[in-house]
Formats: C-alpha cells, structure tokens, sequence
C-alpha cells in the first residue's frame, strides 16, 4: 500500500529527518570541541531543546563526562556517542508485543485520546501479527462516536479481519465479553480493542474500563494481557502528561509512539523512555498499514542522533 518501497530503515530515516535535523541543529554549534563542563552544559540544553527531556539529557552528559572529560572531539564522535547513550536508554523498553497468551485469545486493550492515531495503530498491529500468520479480530469498544466504528470497519475491511462492533452508545464491556467468545470459538490468536479516549472525563473513563476488566475477568482471569497506550510524538512533552494520567486510570503495560514522521519532536520517545521505563513496542512513521514496526532501539537512537 505505501508509495515508498523502500527499506524500513530508510523509511524510519526519512521519517525521523525532523527529528535528527532538530538534534543536529543544536549541536552543531557545539562543534569539534574538547569536552569540558561549558560544553557539556551546552550539549544538555541542545538535548533538552531536543526534547529528550532533562533526565534523559542529563545522563547522557553524566555518561559523555565519564566516559571522554577533556578530550577533543570532532562533531561525528560527538553524534556516536550520543546515540550511543541514547540506545543504552532505549534499549531496556524495547519489547515488541508478543502472542503468547494461552489460552487465547491474547486481549490487547489499546487506549489514547481521540486523535493520537489509535484506530490506524490498531489496523497496523493487526496487519504486523497477520504477517506473523497469526488469526486476529478487532472489537469496537470505542462506542461514544458512531464515527469511531465505522472508521475501525474501514481499516478492518482494509486489512482483512473481523470486527466485533455494536450500536453507537452500545456497552462496550458487553461487545468485548462477545469478541473474546467469538474469539476462543474462532481460534483468534490475537483480540485488539479500541477503547473509548474520554481523557477529560477520567471518572467515566475509569469506570468503563473497570466494566471492561471486571467482564473479560470472568471469561479469563488474566485478560486484559496488555494495556497499549498510544501517544501522538508531535504533542511533545504533553505526551508525557499523558502517560502519567493513562497510567494511573488504566493501568498501562507498554506505549506505542505514532506520527515520528513529519515531527521535529520524536526525541520525547527518549524522555518517555528514560522517565516511564515502560515497554515501548512499536513505533508509527505515516499512515499506511505497514508503517508501524517493532521498535528497534540502536536505529532509532542512531536515527535521531544523525548518524545512521
Ligand atoms: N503521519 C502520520 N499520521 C498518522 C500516524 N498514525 C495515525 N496518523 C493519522 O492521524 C490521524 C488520526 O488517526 P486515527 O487513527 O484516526 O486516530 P484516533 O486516535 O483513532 O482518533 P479518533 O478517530 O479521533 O478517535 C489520521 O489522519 C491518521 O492517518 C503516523 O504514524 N504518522
């Protein structure tokens, strides 16, 4: 479906180019320098500046002080070791999201406020199992937007799997207990829910998902297996409020980052991931149904650093 064959690589680098461009940007003042405390101070603010975060900035100047205090450095060196300890932050949240649950289906809640790319996250994750050979179904538990259903019946139709959908305004604790029956009695390996995204109703938001739990509870005490937040990059910092409430209404297992295309913000996957140490297992680069991948954790950092 992409108009862009090309490797996944050179789509993450194209995808990511604001992103590294923004990086690049502001530390290439710095330049070919000897590392002292001035220097270091000036490659944490680009880093802040980058939206990695004041965290994630300040242990990757502990780590550069460390490791080459008072050495000369050329930009290049600089880059590499920077993307160096940007992986050695990502890599411990790397964990794409695995069929593993048995009995199945495996329950997947994916939650996120209106907007963030959840429903087209959905369909991508839907299609990323698929092409592991995995049976997966969608249930429509977005019930507040009649738009919201038919949207996830487009994409369901697009990637070729069912839905189990309701009436708008419909239960959606009662259309999630009816797809994972539908599930066990198809043999689904994976069952993916949208969720409704109320964030500024957090007491509405609650309960439904505590319906939704209780109800799954009684068909298997283990589902939901996972609770996937997904986070818009380009909303910046803000994303990362977003984790802390998600967090406390819904209990959340593992992020997904959409739109680190097209924004010169993708450093906040690094400050979520320094800051949350929550899984991160895939990232979205455009639109299309194969643009999410499994997070790959020395790319990404190369990616953003410039040196890939
Ligand atoms: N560039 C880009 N756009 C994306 C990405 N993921 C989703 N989008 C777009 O973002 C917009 C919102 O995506 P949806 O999947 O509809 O988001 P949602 O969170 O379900 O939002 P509602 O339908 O409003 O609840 C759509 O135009 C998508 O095509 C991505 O990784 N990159």
């Amino acid at each position: 479906m992409s108009d862009a064959p090309s490797s996944w690589s050179d789509r993450l680098l194209g995808g990511f180019r604001k992103t590294s461009d923004r990086l690049s940007e502001n530390i290439a003042p710095v330049g070919n320098t000897r590392l002292d405390d001035a220097t270091l101070d000036e490659i944490e603010d680009a880093l802040i500046m980058s939206d990695l975060g004041p965290e994630a900035a300040g242990r990757v100047r502990a780590a550069l002080r460390e490791q080459r205090f008072g050495a000369e450095i050329t930009e290049r060196q600089l880059r590499e070791a920077v993307a160096e300890e940007i992986a050695a932050i990502l890599r411990p949240v790397a964990k794409p999201l695995e069929v593993t649950a048995f009995p199945r289906p495996q329950v997947i809640l994916v939650i996120g406020v209106n907007g963030s790319g959840k429903t087209t996250t959905i369909a991508k994750l839907a299609h990323l199992f698929m092409e592991d050979d995995y049976e997966v179904m969608l249930a429509a538990g977005d019930t507040f937007r009649a738009a919201a259903i038919g949207q996830l019946q487009t994409w369901a139709d697009r990637v070729g799997v069912p839905l189990v959908r309701g009436p708008e305004g419909g239960d959606p604790a009662s259309i999630v207990f009816d797809a994972v029956k539908r599930g066990t009695d198809e043999g689904t390996d994976a069952l993916i829910v949208d969720t409704a995204g109320r964030l500024q109703n957090k007491r509405e938001l609650m309960d439904e998902l505590a319906k939704i739990r209780k109800v799954l509870g009684r068909l298997n005490p283990e589902a939901p297996h996972d609770v996937v937040l997904v986070l818009d990059a380009t909303n910046g910092q803000n994303a990362l409020s977003q984790i802390d409430v998600f967090k406390e209404v819904a209990g959340v297992t593992g992020l997904i980052m959409t739109k680190l295309d097209g924004t010169a913000r993708g450093g906040v996957l690094v400050a979520a991931a320094q800051k949350y140490g929550l899984p991160i297992h895939a990232i979205g680069v455009g639109e299309q149904m194969d643009d999410l991948r499994p997070f790959d954790p020395d790319l990404v950092a190369r990616v953003i650093a410039g040196v890939a």
